[in-house]
Order: C-alpha cells, then sequence, then structure tokens
C-alpha cells in the first residue's frame, strides 16, 4: 500500500562515484531518507535513468537493471464503454492474450472472468478466458462473491498477464467461474469483472489476492487511478496520471475509511433543483461505487427530491420510485469536501420501465448500509481514487 505507516521509506538508489571524467564506478548504495509524512514519493528508478542521461556525455550508460526498472513506471488509459442506458461500463482487458470487456468496479475487489471452465449452459455469447495458453494454475484456491442485487459468481484461481490501456501486471490472480449467477449469464456484454475497491475485500481462500491496481501500484507514475464515466458515450479510466483535459476547475479531495474495504467517504449537504445552497444534509457512510448503476440516498434525501417530481411516487411492484415519461426532473446538488457538484436532471431520468412510465437513477440506500454513489453520480464528475499520500483520498472536479 502506498500509504506507508511510516514517514520513513527505504530508497534503494543506485549510487555512482565519478572515479574519473569518462569512468563512472556503479554501485549499490542504499540510503534510508526521512519523507515528511503525507509527502508525495520520488520514484528511484526514475532518478537513476536521469543521473545516467545527465552524464551520459562523459560515456555512462543506463545499466539494464535500472533501465528496466524506469521502465516499469508506466500509466495509461482504457476506454469505459455504456451499457443501454448505462446500466453499467466494460472496458477492454488483456487477460493471457484475449480480450474480453470487463465491468470495472469500485465496490469490489475480484478480478474474475468466464472462461473455459464456466459450463457452456452459463457462458454462451461471452468471451471466455482460457488459462491453458498463458495462465499458471494457483492450485486449490477458490473464490466466491455475492453482490448487493442477489448476483453472484464462483470459481478457481490462475495467475496470468492483464493488460488494460498498456498497464500491464505480469502476474496478476485471474478468477475463472466454474459458475455465474443468470444475472451475469444473461448479460452478454459483460465477460468478468475488475475489482477497484480495497483488496482487503478480495474473496479468494486460502490467500487473499491483490486486486489489478495494487498488483501495479509500485509500477506507475503515481500510485492512482481516475474515472470519467460520461451518458450516453465511452467514457475512460486512467491508471497512473490524472488527464487534467478530463476536468474544469480544480479538485475537490475528501478523507477516505478503508475499514470496510470500499472507497468511502462523507458526503454534506444537498439541494434539489437549480438553488445551489444546499438544505438537508445527506447522513451516513457513502462509498463511491463504479459498479453500481443508481446513487443510493437516504429516504429522506429521496423523498424531498421526488417530491418536486409531479406523479412520482414509490412503485413497489417495479422496487423503487418512478415517474410519468412527459416528467422534466430537476437537479440534484451535493457538497463534498466543500464543493457542490450538481447532477443534471436529465441523468436521473434513467430508463422507461413502460411507454408512460420511467425508473428513477436517485433510490433510497435504506436497508444497504450506507449510501452508494454510483454511475449516476460518477457520469458528473472526474473522480480520482488516490493513493498518493499517507492515507487514501478521493478526489472530485466537475467535468
Ligand atoms: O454489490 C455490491 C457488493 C460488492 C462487493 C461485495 C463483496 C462481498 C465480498 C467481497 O466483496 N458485496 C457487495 O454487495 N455493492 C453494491 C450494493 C448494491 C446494492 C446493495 C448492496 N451493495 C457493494 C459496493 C457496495
Amino acid at each position: 500500500m502506498h500509504g506507508l505507516t511510516t514517514a520513513a521509506a527505504l530508497v534503494a538508489t543506485a549510487g555512482y562515484v565519478l572515479a574519473a571524467p569518462s569512468a563512472l564506478v556503479p554501485r549499490k548504495t542504499f540510503q534510508v531518507s526521512q519523507i515528511a509524512k503525507g509527502k508525495v514519493f520520488i520514484n528511484g528508478p526514475t532518478q537513476v535513468v536521469k543521473t545516467h542521461q545527465k552524464y551520459a556525455k562523459l560515456g555512462a550508460t543506463v545499466p539494464s537493471d535500472a533501465a528496466a526498472a524506469a521502465a516499469a513506471v508506466q500509466s495509461g488509459s482504457v476506454a469505459a464503454n455504456p451499457e443501454q442506458y448505462d446500466e453499467s461500463y466494460l472496458c477492454p482487458v488483456s487477460v493471457g492474450g484475449q480480450t474480453l470487456n470487463l465491468d470495472f468496479d469500485t465496490g469490489s475487489a475480484d478480478l474474475w472472468v468466464f472462461s473455459t471452465v464456466t459450463p457452456s449452459s452459463e457462458s454462451t455469447g461471452h468471451a471466455r478466458y482460457n488459462p491453458a495458453t498463458s495462465g499458471t494454475l494457483k492450485s486449490g484456491y477458490k473464490w466466491d462473491i455475492s453482490y448487493g442485487d442477489g448476483s453472484g459468481a464462483s470459481g478457481t484461481v490462475y495467475a496470468d498477464k492483464v493488460v488494460v490501456g498498456g498497464v500491464t501486471a505480469t502476474s496478476q490472480a485471474v478468477e475463472a467461474a466454474t459458475s455465474v449467477s443468470a444475472q451475469f449469464t444473461q448479460d452478454t456484454d459483460n465477460d468478468g469483472l475488475l475489482g477497484l475497491a480495497f483488496s482487503s475485500i478480495n474473496t479468494v481462500t486460502p490467500q487473499q489476492q491483490t486486486t489489478f491496481f495494487d498488483t501495479v501500484k509500485p509500477t506507475l507514475a503515481k500510485p492512482l487511478f481516475a474515472v470519467d464515466l460520461k451518458k450516453g458515450t465511452a467514457g475512460s479510466y486512467q491508471f497512473g496520471y490524472i488527464d487534467s483535459s478530463k476536468y474544469t476547475g480544480s479538485i475537490t479531495y475528501t478523507s477516505v475509511s478503508t475499514a470496510n474495504g470500499f472507497w468511502q467517504f462523507t458526503a454534506g449537504g444537498y439541494s434539489v433543483g437549480t438553488s445551489t445552497t444546499t438544505s438537508g444534509s445527506i447522513s451516513g457512510a457513502s462509498i463511491a461505487d463504479t459498479g453500481t448503476t443508481l446513487l443510493y440516498l437516504p429516504d429522506a434525501v429521496v423523498k424531498a427530491y421526488y417530491a418536486k417530481v409531479s406523479g412520482a411516487k414509490y412503485d413497489s411492484t417495479q422496487g423503487g420510485y418512478t415517474f410519468p415519461s412527459s416528467s422534466t426532473l430537476p437537479n440534484f446538488n451535493v457538497n463534498i469536501g466543500g464543493t457542490v457538484f450538481t447532477v443534471p436532471g436529465s441523468y436521473i431520468k434513467f430508463a422507461p420501465v413502460s411507454s408512460t412510465t420511467y425508473f428513477g437513477g436517485i433510490q433510497s440506500s435504506a436497508g444497504i448500509g450506507f449510501n452508494i454513489f454510483g454511475d449516476i453520480f460518477l457520469k458528473a464528475v472526474y473522480a480520482i481514487f488516490d493513493e498518493s499520500q499517507s492515507t487514501p483520498r478521493l478526489g472530485f472536479a466537475k467535468q
């Protein structure tokens, strides 16, 4: 974890003593340097390569290990393609050289895929990972996950190469499904999930495995990823860098609790409509979850929102708030970290459930245990999942 608890970080650098203008006597030195808590860490390999390049005129050659290590400083971007109604977003990932479209999920921590070990009755229409090509079985390892919507999957575990937007994990735990629930079988756009929550909730036994992000984090230019989801068109995820062209204004950061394994934060005041002076406040813990479609908020907030939509009602047969197809929905404004972010009403007019009725993008979090800032919110912002500080933090900016 980049959030080292000690202020000191052992920085191993290849020190060079300039014995004579044309000779460099390479020898490894180790130094322990105190880094003030909360400072961003330097990248050793990059410093070494810069030193060599500086002395190149003296005949210095970059030693292969430093060059290799420097080359390991990686970053990249991958498209996030929406399903119909932005139900979820799928990203192309190379798993053992095979391209699968995966649902990147900051609400879970397992990378699992449809595979040749998934019964064909459950995997027809899906791209399937074949571990025989380049996978190494982790003998005796199993996984089993169940999601909040009642879906789930389970299976066995391999180690294989996984590439996301050019960022490479040479040996990533790839969880091959031997069983998947009907919801996954039916969604043939989805070939599996890539979890981006904290590895503390990874379900693999007997040894928990790291997420793709945790696996590549030490090699990333910056230990962070950023999320740019969009309404009705392709967005993207960046690993290792923030793309300043994807947001306007400044990024507002807010602290994260990792206690439950989620990117959990505290939201503040909210308002409905065009007034950005917030009225009530959003009680309880909230999580940023790219794997959840909607925005789940406390009952009181949801009631206050739909009170402004004529004809809106809680429809128990649909399992949530619905309103007439002719409705124009008000904006939803929420204060996070001191900045008010606006979700346009058009984003909350989520999807038709009949010719006359729409299902709302804001629903109640009652019974879940926390509020979920899912895709309805995330497509209104540029979100930074940042582990560059002493503790993880979330950043939000307007897009
Ligand atoms: O679906 C999940 C979810 C993700 C991962 C895990 C899990 C179990 C074991 C490891 O991870 N369990 C979940 O339930 N939602 C969203 C959600 C939606 C509705 C109700 C409850 N939740 C988690 C992120 C909050």
